[in-house]
């Protein structure tokens, strides 16, 4: 595949920044450039190379294995790397602790102490965080069905859920990094889950990074991608610039050998009809066979992480 293209702008001249914290304004808030991390014998992620601007909502897709919690760890300094990493300005491992006043990682976000009532976590969070502000995550617990007074082990899931957003919400940093935010909840907690975190934390300055395999629900979320197929990143993309790179056509079932005699990266079937994605355009001959589509990102999902041996055409 061709190199990824970086899910960033460059940054601006030299001359018209300004220093905030660690690091210039208009930097990216994220730099990764070879990086790379191994277990034992065992290469766990291989040579990444990405920015995250600001003011981006990414998501961080791939298989089960395919190395996003490695690599989510490796971004806040609880794991070794090889490579450059520079994170808000810093090496996650050298500066964690100036780091993590600017950047909210949640690993799991349904684990609250469950014998603290909610006004308990915000008094703890206001004596813990420099940046934590109690104002505003009362404000915020309003948006949920979460009262103050509720203990933790009396709510469900979803409530924890909202109630763990609500305070990592009122940290005032520049990065959030959630690994598989929304696991195990149902649909309408989900939604008000994005809903939540959407409205009331992105503000077009700070970034998000969001693991999930519900690859559907968060494509209108996104502003980017980053994909992962065993340790390698796939795809680095503005979700705005997919239908540039890649064509999907539905076509009809005759023809078919003329369609795979292009090359597609996956054939698949969409409302009944068949189809084959692309990337980069077919020759005009074969665009004329069928219809241009939009590809959605579950398509390109496959196309790209499917195991080599079944998906011979994906350049590696
Ligand atoms: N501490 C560790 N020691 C050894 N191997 C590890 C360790 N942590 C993760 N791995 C391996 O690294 C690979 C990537 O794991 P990782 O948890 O990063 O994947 P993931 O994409 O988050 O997967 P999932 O979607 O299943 O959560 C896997 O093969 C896993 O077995």
């Amino acid at each position: 595949m061709a190199p990824a293209a970086a899910a960033s702008a460059p940054a601006g001249p030299a001359s018209g920044r300004t220093r905030l914290g660690g690091m210039m304004s208009g930097e990216p808030l994220i730099r990764a450039r070879g990086l790379g991390l191994q277990y034992g014998s065992k290469r766990v992620l291989d040579g990444l190379d990405f920015e995250i601007p600001a003011g981006r909502v990414v998501g961080l897709l791939g298989h089960n294995g395919a190395g996003k919690t490695s690599l989510m760890r490796a971004l806040v300094g609880l794991t070794g790397h090889e490579g450059e990493l520079s994170v808000l300005g810093l090496s996650p491992q050298r500066q964690r602790t100036a780091l993590l006043q600017s950047l909210c990682y949640i690993p799991d976000v349904a684990i609250l102490p469950r014998w603290a009532r909610a006004s308990e976590l915000i008094t703890l969070m206001a004596g813990l965080h420099p940046n934590f502000s109690a104002e505003r995550a009362r404000q915020l617990l309003k948006r949920t069905s979460v009262g103050l007074n509720d203990k933790v082990k009396t709510l469900s899931r979803g409530m924890v859920v909202q109630l763990h957003l609500a305070l990592v919400a009122a940290i005032d940093a520049r990065l959030m990094v959630l690994d598989e935010p929304t696991l195990g909840l149902d649909v309408l907690s989900r939604k008000a889950f994005y809903e939540m975190l959407i409205d009331e934390w992105c503000d077009g300055e700070r970034s998000v990074l969001i693991s999930t395999h519900q690859v559907e629900e968060v494509e209108s979320l996104l502003s980017d991608v980053l994909m992962l197929s065993e340790g390698r990143l796939v795809l680095n993309i503005p979700l705005a610039e997919v239908d540039e790179r890649f064509v999907a056509l539905s076509h009809d079932p005759a023809a078919a050998d003329a369609v795979a005699a292009a090359h597609p990266i996956l054939r698949y079937r969409q409302q009944g009809q068949s189809a084959a994605l692309f990337d980069g355009a077919p020759p005009p001959e074969v665009q004329a066979l069928g219809q241009r589509m939009r590809p959605s990102l579950v398509d390109l999902f496959v196309a790209l992480t499917r195991a080599p041996e079944l998906n011979p055409t994906i350049p590696r």
